[in-house]
């Protein structure tokens, strides 16, 4: 019987292999972690990371050809492909020359810089005491919240190894594991680097897009641009006008996504991109921006006057919708952003306890490169947070609501209900555009929802204009 080991029982970890596991039957997995805590709960029922579909996946394989255990080495030993799945790649690759005493096949899952699999290629072959380790490069794709629907039909399946006679046999070895569930017209396999590039690379596009896609919404906002005249994205690049009256980001943005160029096309490098188009209309959008003075915290505080002892009840913590994870959540921004101007919290996240809250909320991490606003404040402030498990609770009494995740349960909220036994003007900061601004100002809510029309109320306040 094939036996992987996968160091790290994260995020990754821990969903990628139940699914191996799901998938292959005849192979066992073992999914190993240094922490206790965390591989407890993953042998039991409350799983320690949130994500649909997962708890069934685990439930029938757990026992069975997969298996959870801080045994590190024990397991590390006896495998035949070793997965490395943490964010401390060097150290484990140190590990696993120490322990093994057979041929291995390591595999890089976790995202690295380029270079890293050479990195620790050297650290095992000068360790190796005469073993032969072949290491392939395979990152994950997965997002957080659909990970197990991302990993049962992947766009694609990433597999770079050595160009060698041995590099292209643990390649192939790794490509029927995926064989069984992926078709093999989706496994992709290309060198080292190219494969520890391609990951890098996806998530620079993905990003510079949702940054594209925030910026144009600020735009949006500040001008009223009339997306619904403009015939595509390009045309609206280049007219995009100051005009009053508007529909805004969620139409425009479907107008870009529905270009077939932002799928595999229109990805071609090349020495610069010219022709008479794109350096102008970027050049006019900046342009238009710094005419509209878009601020640069267009978010929250700049809504009330002051928020000062005022009850906001922020509804979403995670970092997205379907996950409990909260690393780098702009939840935390936000939060103490306003903590910082003295509102009280109260917090509500189906899926985040208040134990992470608190401390994410606590934490001194990259406090440098915060405006002093932002800047972690003293515990006295942090007691300022409260933490409820129910969003008609979070919110009872408060002046305003920050919808900061998309969580679909938001959507549905009886917000006459709300409206009622809040205090009076009473807002609401969608965040997320997920909800229906419309339906929201009629029941008598003054609505900020990120990229629509400001709510005539909001017109008129100097932060915003
Ligand atoms: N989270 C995602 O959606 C995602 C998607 C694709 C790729 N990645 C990448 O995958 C890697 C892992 O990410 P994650 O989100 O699963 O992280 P994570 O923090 O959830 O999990 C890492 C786990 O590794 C364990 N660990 C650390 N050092 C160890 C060691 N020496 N031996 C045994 N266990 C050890 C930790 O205790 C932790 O449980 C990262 O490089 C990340 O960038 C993450
Ligand atoms: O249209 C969008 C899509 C996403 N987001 C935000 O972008 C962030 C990242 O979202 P997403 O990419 O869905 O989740 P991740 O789990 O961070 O997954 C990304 O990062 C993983 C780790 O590298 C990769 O494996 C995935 O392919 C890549 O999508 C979240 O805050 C989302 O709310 C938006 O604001 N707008």
């Amino acid at each position: 019987m094939v036996k992987i080991c996968c160091i790290g029982a994260g995020y990754v970890g821990g969903p990628t292999m139940a699914v191996i596991a799901l998938k292959c039957p005849h192979i066992e997995v073992a999914v190993v972690d240094i922490s206790v805590p965390r591989i407890n709960a993953w042998n039991s029922d409350q799983l320690p990371i949130y994500e649909p579909g997962l708890d069934e996946v685990v439930k029938q394989c757990r026992g069975k050809n997969l298996f959870f255990s801080t045994e590190v080495d024990k397991h590390v030993r006896e495998a035949d492909i070793v997965f490395v799945s943490v964010n401390t790649t060097e150290s484990a690759a140190r590990m696993i020359a120490d322990v093994s005493v057979s041929d291995k096949i390591v595999v890089e899952k976790s995202t690295v810089p380029v270079k890293t699999a050479e990195a620790i290629e050297k650290i095992l072959t000068h360790n190796s005491k005469g073993i032969k380790f072949q290491i392939l490069s395979n990152p994950e794709f997965l997002a957080e919240g659909t990970a197990i629907k991302d990993l049962f039909n992947p766009d694609r399946v990433l597999i770079g190894g050595r160009e060698t006679p041995e590099g292209f046999k643990a390649v192939q070895t790794l490509k029927e594991v995926y064989a069984h569930w992926v078709p093999e017209d989706q496994i992709i396999t290309t060198n080292l680097w190219s494969a520890e590039l391609s990951k890098l690379a996806a998530n620079a596009f993905f990003a510079q897009r949702i940054s594209s896609v925030n910026a144009m919404s600020a735009l949006c906002e500040a001008t009223g641009a009339d997306v619904t005249q403009v015939g595509s994205h390009l045309l609206m690049l280049c007219r995009l006008c100051v005009k009053p009256l508007a529909q805004m980001s969620r139409k425009w943005a479907y107008a870009v996504g529905t270009d077939s160029r932002l799928g595999s096309k229109f990805l071609n490098s090349s020495v610069e991109f010219g022709g008479s188009c794109f350096q102008k209309d970027i050049l006019n959008l900046v342009y238009i921006c710094e005419c509209n003075g878009l601020p640069e915290n267009r978010f929250v505080s700049s809504m009330f006057n002051t928020v000062s002892n005022k009850k906001i009840a922020v509804l979403g913590f995670a970092f997205k919708k379907d996950t409990g994870d909260t690393r780098e959540t702009p939840a935390i921004d936000v939060c103490k952003g306003l903590l910082g101007d003295r509102a009280r919290l109260s917090i509500y996240d189906p899926q985040v306890t208040e134990d992470q809250i608190q401390r994410d909320l606590s934490m001194n991490k990259f406090e440098w490169e915060h405006p002093l606003h932002l800047q972690p404040m003293s515990p006295t402030t942090v007691k300022q947070v409260s933490v409820s498990w129910d969003a008609y609770e979070a919110t009872k009494d408060a002046h305003g609501i920050c919808i900061l995740t998309e969580w679909d349960e938001f959507k549905n909220l009886d917000y006459k209900r709300i409206f009622d036994n809040m205090q009076k003007p009473a807002f609401v900061f969608d965040g997320r555009n997920i909800m229906d601004f419309e339906k929201l100002r009629e029941i008598g809510f003054i609505v900020y929802s990120i990229g629509e029309p400001l709510d005539a109320w909001l017109k008129d306040m100097p932060a915003v204009a």
